[in-house]
């Protein structure tokens, strides 16, 4: 951690602050960024949160280059879908005088991909430096932004953000438990509600703790933030009947966890899933839509899982899931998954293909 923490510069009267969360507010205010590590530095812009006006003053000379991720970069036929296996990976498109604003837009955002042909002919080049450019790209996942920028190279300055710096943005090992109190809630009166802040500020986990322990290894369920699902009850996915379905079995098994982890549309944040959501709309299924949009088909890391639980003292557990890659991240963080519990909703016909999908195309065992 002790990288990521670093005093701003002398006067802005910020004591210390995160260097990633810094830069990731900035972001999401369509502010430049830089990021280096070893001599070598790049400015971006990001597409989705500037605006033609930041652009001129981001790049007068107009000779900043695009970068995409390398899914999105194969959708648009301008990288072969070798590179786009590889999850993380970015694709450089060659500025011409004709890419504007407006073209760059339309680049990163995969919504009008069918109504509205692309111009072209758009020419991919190598990455100066591929590290930075995957950390660009993680970046703008973590800020919840499409993962698109205007780049170009920038004087090596030890001010830079490091791709360092941005892997520990999201580090568990920066978690701890910042308060606990009753929480009565319908399924366990007795329910305690555990609160998880990380040092670099980052998003605030929750645990709900059901039942008291008993020395037996609780029933626990990994619940990623679903706002559609939790809240309004949506029909598209099986969240909400799944979380309420988790408090009720453990409070019938005596006692258990229920991490709610902030990981919303699996860790590419609200807005990307409701434009995974538009894509869906257009026919394309939960795996393509998030290629798509140049993400990973699951962006989360359930490491951050196995440190509440570590935290809270148990490292042996019943976890209750269909998804085998939760058992096998949480037997590699350190945590001894002893049964895996199957978690089946009966389906509905507007989430019947979404649970088809994640049978088919993520080894969901439904
Ligand atoms: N990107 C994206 N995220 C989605 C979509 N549908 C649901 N989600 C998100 O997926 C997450 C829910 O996943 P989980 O309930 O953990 O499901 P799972 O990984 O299939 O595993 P188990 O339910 O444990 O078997 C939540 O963060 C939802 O917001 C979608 O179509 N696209
Ligand atoms: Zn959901």
């Amino acid at each position: 951690m002790g990288k990521a923490l670093r005093p701003c510069p002398a006067g802005d009267g910020v004591p210390l602050l995160s260097a990633a969360a810094r830069a990731i507010d900035g972001l999401r205010r369509g502010w430049p960024v830089v990021i280096g590590a070893d001599g070598q530095a790049i400015a971006l812009l990001p597409v989705e949160t500037a605006d033609a006006t930041r652009l001129a003053a981001f790049d007068p000379d107009h000779r900043a280059d695009l970068l995409l991720s390398a899914s999105r970069a194969a959708t648009l036929r301008l990288a072969n879908q070798a590179a786009a296996a590889t999850p993380g990976q970015a694709v450089q498109v060659m500025r011409a005088p004709w890419i504007d604003f407006d073209v760059a837009v339309a680049l990163a955002d995969p919504a009008l991909d069918l109504s509205t042909p692309l111009k072209g002919p758009f020419r991919a080049i190598p990455v100066t430096s591929p590290q930075l450019a995957a950390a660009a790209l993680e970046l703008a996942r973590i800020a919840g932004l499409l993962p698109a920028f205007f780049v170009r190279e920038a004087e090596a300055s030890a001010d830079a953000l490091s791709p360092a710096d941005i892997a520990a943005a999201e580090d568990a090992a920066n978690l701890h438990i910042a308060t606990r109190a009753r929480l009565p809630v319908s399924a366990a009166e007795g329910a305690e509600i555990v609160a998880f802040r990380s040092a670099d500020g980052g998003d605030v986990h929750v645990a709900l703790v059901i039942g008291q322990p008993d020395g037996t290894p609780p029933l626990v369920r990994l619940h990623s933030e679903c706002l559609t699902g939790d809240v309004f009850g949506s029909l598209k996915c099986d969240c909400g009947p799944q979380l309420q379905a988790a408090l009720q079995a453990m409070a019938g098994s005596g006692w258990g966890i229920l991490l709610y982890l902030r990981q919303e549309g699996r860790g590419i944040g609200i807005v990307n899933k409701l434009r995974a959501y538009a894509l869906q709309d257009q026919g394309f299924d939960t795996v393509d839509a998030n290629v798509r949009l140049g993400f990973a088909v699951d962006a989360r890391d359930f490491r951050v899982a196995a440190r509440m639980l570590t935290l809270l003292g148990q490292t042996r557990v019943r976890l209750m899931t269909n998804n085998p890659d939760k058992v096998a991240e949480l037997g590699r963080a350190g945590i001894d998954v002893v049964e895996r519990v199957p978690h089946r909703m009966t389906p509905n016909p507007h989430n019947a293909r979404y649970l088809d999908t994640k049978r088919d195309r993520t080894g969901h065992q439904l």
